[in-house]
């Protein structure tokens, strides 16, 4: 299994949600604490992809802080910023608003790229193709690049896109080898909100809390 490093994508404006979702409570910790210590689990090392803005704010995790080499630019420059200055070459990223990707999930994926010759894929043609990236897909059928795996070699396409002002991740997705894992074929987790729940409302946030206060599944009873 490759190293990864942790990036911990927390820069952004949160505007949808009027205050910063990192730093918003659930179930006794902050969402940007709760990531930190999923990732420690997985992750040779953990940083947090910020703007300057946010320097201050997360000083408190006492992690290395990242900042955007192009700032003001949305998610593909925080995830860009990270790549360029992580020391392995594969690094595992969660965005702040995934507040329950976990450790198990994050593992999940890592199977993927388990062994140097699984990173190989064969597409249609028969040809075996080296995976760049590993993104997740909910249940819902919704891709979500920022819970996923991207090796170094992304940098260029990243960069490319960044240079001409496409902001994208998605977009980027398409010109990388993406292995695309459904949150369907995830077994390995204890029962609990999905791992790819998305909050970037109040409304999202308050049903979040709902979902840390209700009692775990337990068959057994
Ligand atoms: N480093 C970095 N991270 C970002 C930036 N913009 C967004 N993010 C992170 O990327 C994830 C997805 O962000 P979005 O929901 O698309 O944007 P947002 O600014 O957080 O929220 P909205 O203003 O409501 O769109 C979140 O975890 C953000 O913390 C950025 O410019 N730099």
């Amino acid at each position: 299994m490759p190293q990864f490093t942790g990036i911990l994508l927390s820069g952004g404006y949160s505007r949808r949600m009027g205050r910063d979702k990192a730093l918003l409570e659930l179930g006794g910790r902050t969402v940007i604490a709760r990531l930190a210590d999923e990732l420690s689990k997985v992750a040779a090392g953990t940083v947090i992809a910020c703007g300057e803005q946010e320097r201050e704010a997360y000083r408190f995790l006492q992690l290395p802080q990242i900042i955007d080499r192009y700032p003001g630019c949305g998610p593909l420059a925080g995830l860009h910023a990270a790549l360029y200055q992580a020391p392995t070459e594969w690094s595992v990223v969660a965005a702040c608003d995934l507040p329950f990707a976990s450790a198990e999930f994050m593992r999940y994926m890592m199977g993927s790229v388990e062994e140097p010759s699984r990173e190989l894929v064969p597409n249609y043609n028969g040809d075996c193709l080296q995976v760049d990236a590993v993104v997740s897909v909910s249940n819902s059928g919704r891709v979500q690049p920022l819970l996923g795996l991207f090796h170094k070699r992304v940098l260029r396409v990243l960069e490319e896109a960044l240079q001409g002002r496409r902001f994208r991740v998605m977009e980027c997705l398409d010109a990388l080898e993406v292995l695309y894992i459904p949150e369907a074929g995830f077994t390995g987790g204890p029962s609990g909100p999905s791992p790819l729940y998305n909050m970037n409302t109040p409304e999202d946030y308050a049903a979040a809390l709902k979902l840390v206060s209700a009692p775990a599944d337990d068959s057994s009873v």
